[in-house]
């Protein structure tokens, strides 16, 4: 199995404790991998950290060939106001990394539309995106960070606000994609039903360590 990327011998520290001590693990690729643990053990912290090492290419205890331009974060639902002034599909072409090409390209509209038909959202494409219902909104952030064709996804709690049908119609979505293209997931959650149903791998942070374990397939 590949990895995507290795973690070795990471100490994390916030101001008042250390976090983590000599943390060792690898994201296995094209896989979707849970990152679980109890409520402040520093999951969102660590997934940050790594993100900042990679940023700034300190990166002596995380090894990636990755560019840092094919990683995307999407966190929990953000509140986004009424009178937000775009419309749904102008706010995923925000992803688009190569602004240089004329927006209305026949290249980059195709693919803006593809996504947005992946995503379920072309019905409401041209509705303002502060109109849009909570699982429309992170539809939304997940087909803007889908633009920027990752190759590395993470999803922060990302269907924490979400109803039933509407977190696994995400996972799906994104497990359908994995199957086209190289795409890896890591998937911070606290979700029992999504991790025993569509983790590959699980993560799980404790007393200051890592435990990666393999799941048994389940769908
Ligand atoms: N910038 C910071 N300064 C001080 N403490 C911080 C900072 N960021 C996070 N922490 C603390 O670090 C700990 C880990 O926080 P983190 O958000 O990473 O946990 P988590 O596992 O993602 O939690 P949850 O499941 O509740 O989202 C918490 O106790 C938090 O209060």
């Amino acid at each position: 199995m590949e990895n995507i990327l290795t973690v070795s011998h990471l100490d994390l520290r916030i101001p008042d404790r250390l976090l983590f001590s000599d943390l060792n693990f690898s994201f296995p690729k094209n896989q979707l991998t849970c990152i679980t643990g109890e409520n402040g053990v520093g999951k969102t912290t660590l997934i940050k950290h790594l993100l900042n090492d990679l940023e700034h290419s300190r990166n002596q205890h995380v090894q990636t060939k990755l560019d840092r331009n094919k990683i995307q974060y999407v966190p929990q639902l953000r509140n986004i106001d009424d009178d937000y002034p775009l419309c749904i599909r102008d706010f995923v072409a925000f992803g688009i990394k190569k602004r240089r090409l004329p927006w209305n390209s026949g290249r980059i509209r195709r693919k803006i539309a593809l996504i947005l038909q992946e995503t379920k959202l072309t019905k409401i494409a041209d509705h303002p995106l502060g109109h849009a219902s909570g699982g429309e909104k992170q539809r939304a952030y997940l087909a803007q960070a889908l633009c920027a064709e990752p190759e590395l996804l993470i999803l922060d709690e990302a269907t924490a606000s979400l109803d039933t049908v509407s977190k696994n119609f995400l996972l799906k979505m994104l497990k359908n994609i994995m199957q086209k293209t190289d795409l890896t997931v890591l998937f911070i959650t606290h979700d029992p039903e999504l991790i025993a149903k569509y983790g590959d791998y699980e993560l799980n942070l404790h007393d200051h360590t890592a435990t990666l374990t393999k799941k048994e397939a389940q769908n």
